[in-house]
């Protein structure tokens, strides 16, 4: 079963909260379901004073994100001796000769064939300086092993520092050795978009322009930005989830069909497909086509939440948004005049991303005045939770004339049984073990996302007319989204309609 490498897997920024809630316990699944190769070594790195021990404690075998059961603490010693810690001193930007001796000796004890990933989770500010001084120690050098860097998102701040990044990291080692996560693309039900159009005949030919409407992306998360605020703060809705992880699932039902499974023939028609996104600069197309909002004070899941405003770490007077709308158009031959709305927020009433391909009503309607013509036809493909299809259509209600009423097809991951689906990291930690990059992004998909996304936020920066709308939580979201959907449709809100808010409103 085990045909991953022995590796050494090094992580700058160990001390922080996506090692704690996500690497480590990730790195045990895998262990634990017999993935991993033998002689898999961690070794965390950071500033904070720690010692393997130390390390080993609150990482593995006080992880509160490793759900405890019967039997597994003896799973977690075995693994925790698998897990080391360096203590970097002061700084990043730092001789990593002693770094290197630490992985020199691990690689002669533990056997891990000189095979080294890197895995970057440090703030970003810090990938081009770590990425140098492994350079000056001769670290990244691929001679009879491979060396790799995973890079964390956000992968750049726009179009221009994300090139930056990229000639940083490109100057010290091959674009083939750089894995850039998003961790959308290691969910099974984002890779099943992939087999869901090009594993089926039934769908493809009806996948364009003659036969598609228009097209829905809806990520909704009902909690707030917690103790983020501060990172939020700097980002907001479009740069954190709109930029990467929505641009990802669009680029995968946009695309053309690859010539084959492998990763750069994939990639290559991604990239294509954000290219051909049509670039918005002309303000008053960007003012009718883009909304933005804030979550104001509420009630979510039952529970009174507070406005965004008075998160931990967010300026009183912020006007960074908590909510994205985005209308646009993809010019390219499949799918001119196709308009499609993406739309991410946080403090929505549920959790829950889902790709709603809405179909043209009949050209010629037989059965006009039955009630069908106001239910278009919808493909719904659920992301996330109940993970998903349904298919939308009509039947006749059975007795005189032609009623016509709306029936489902639904498939459930659930209905495959005993399953077991890979955590997001998981999957993608595997992938890059086996050197497997198809899941992960390329320097130019990621330019390509930023340069449509780029002049969307110059205008929400430096636009006259931009304007903010509160919401409560637990809404969702601004009204005036609605009206970004023409004719009578509006978004297909999951669950619960909650449509008038009373705090609605403009906050700047
Ligand atoms: N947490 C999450 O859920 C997610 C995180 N990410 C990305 O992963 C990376 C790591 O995230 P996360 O673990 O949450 O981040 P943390 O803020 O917890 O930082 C990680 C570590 O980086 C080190 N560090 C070095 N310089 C600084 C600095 N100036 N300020 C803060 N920390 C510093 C710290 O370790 P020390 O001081 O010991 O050196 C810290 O423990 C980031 O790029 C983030 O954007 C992406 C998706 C989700
Ligand atoms: O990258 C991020 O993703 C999470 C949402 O991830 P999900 O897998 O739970 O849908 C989001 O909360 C966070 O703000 C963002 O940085």
């Amino acid at each position: 079963m085990n045909k991953i490498p022995n590796q050494l897997l090094v992580i700058f920024g160990a001390s922080g909260d996506l090692t704690e809630r996500k690497l480590i316990p990730a790195l045990f699944n895998l262990f634990q379901g017999k993935h991993l190769s033998p002689r898999f070594t961690v070794l965390g790195v950071s500033r904070s004073t720690g010692d393997d021990a130390s390390f080993r404690e609150r990482m593995v075998l006080k992880n509160k994100f490793i759900p405890q059961t019967i039997g597994n603490f003896g799973l977690r010693k075995e693994f925790s001796e698998r897990v080391f810690y360096h203590d970097l001193g002061d700084s990043y930007d730092t001789d990593y000769g002693p770094l290197k001796d630490r992985i020199l000796a691990l690689d002669a004890d533990q056997g891990v064939a000189g095979n080294v990933i890197f895995y970057f989770s440090t703030p970003p500010s810090l990938y081009g300086t770590i990425a140098k001084n492994l350079h000056a120690r001769g670290l990244l050098e691929e001679l009879d092993s491979y060396r790799r860097l995973i890079v964390e998102k956000p992968f750049g701040y726009d179009l221009e520092s994300a090139r930056e990044l990229n000639r940083e990291l490109q100057q010290y080692c091959e674009e083939s050795q750089i894995y850039r996560i998003d961790h959308y693309l290691g969910k099974e039900t984002v890779q099943n978009l992939l087999v869901t159009r090009f594993a089926n005949s039934i769908f493809e030919p009806l996948w364009n322009r003659n036969y598609i409407r228009h097209v829905e992306i809806t990520n909704a998360e009902s909690e707030g930005v917690g103790k983020r605020g501060g990172y939020y703060e700097r980002s907001g809705a479009l740069r954190d989830m709109f930029q990467n992880h929505l641009l990802q699932i669009v680029s995968l039902v946009v695309m053309e069909p690859p010539i084959g499974p492998q990763p750069e023939e994939i990639r290559n028609e991604k990239v294509k497909a954000l290219k051909s996104l049509r670039v918005m600069t002309d303000p008053k197309v960007l003012f009718s086509h883009t909304i933005r909002g804030q979550y104001l004070a509420g009630s979510c899941n039952g529970e009174q939440a507070v406005g965004y405003r008075e998160e931990e770490g967010v300026d009183p007077q912020s006007t960074t948004e908590t909510y994205a709308a985005i209308k646009f158009y993809v010019d390219n031959w499949r799918w001119s005049g196709v308009p499609f709305y993406v739309r991410t927020a946080k403090r929505m009433p549920t959790k829950v991303t889902e790709v709603v391909i809405h179909f043209k009503t009949p050209h010629h309607q037989i059965f006009r005045g039955s009630g069908m013509e106001q239910y278009d036809n919808k493909l719904i493909i659920r992301i996330q939770p109940n993970e998903g299809m349904a298919i939308k259509f009509g039947v006749k209600v059975p007795g005189q004339g032609f009623e016509v009423a709306r029936a489902n097809l639904d498939f459930y991951y659930s209905d495959l049984g005993q399953v077991t689906v890979m955590e997001p990291y998981e999957r993608l930690l595997l992938d890059a073990m086996n050197g497997d990059a198809t899941l992960y992004a390329r320097a130019d998909e990621v330019e390509a996302a930023w340069k449509f996304v780029d002049p969307i936020l110059k205008y929400w920066q430096h636009g006259e007319d931009v304007v903010t709308y509160g919401y409560s939580s637990g809404m969702w979201g601004p009204k005036n989204a609605d009206e970004l959907i023409e004719g009578d449709f509006g978004w297909r809100n999951p669950g619960e309609h909650l449509r008038d808010d009373p705090a609605f409103c403009v906050i700047s």
